[in-house]
């Protein structure tokens, strides 16, 4: 099942520098290895925004929801979840 997942992250300015950067080092850790895993297979940032567009490859929305709340930037982000089927005019295979 693919889904297009926007994220908008909100990191407070009232969250000390260091905690910001150790949360972001684990973002980045944990996203490499669902990158590596397949699970994410897209990771676009949006041009001139702290906001990237995805695609996830999950199993189901109970696997997204879960690995989505287990992102150490979940609690500062916005997210928009929209669910993916082929376009019938489209030429790649998924
Ligand atoms: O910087 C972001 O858009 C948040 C984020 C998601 C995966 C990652 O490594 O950073």
């Amino acid at each position: 099942m693919l889904f297009l997942v926007q994220m908008q992250v909100n990191i407070p300015s009232s969250l000390d520098k260091a905690t910001a950067d150790a949360l972001k080092k684990e973002e980045k850790e944990m996203s490499q290895k669902l990158q590596r895993e397949g699970k994410w297979r897209d990771l676009w940032r949006v041009v001139g925004q702290y906001a990237n567009v995805s695609v996830f490859d999950v199993d189901s929305n109970d696997e997204l929801h879960e690995m989505l709340s287990a992102l150490p930037l979940y609690p500062f982000m916005d997210i928009t979840v929209t669910p993916l089927v082929q376009h019938p005019s489209a030429i790649a295979t998924i």
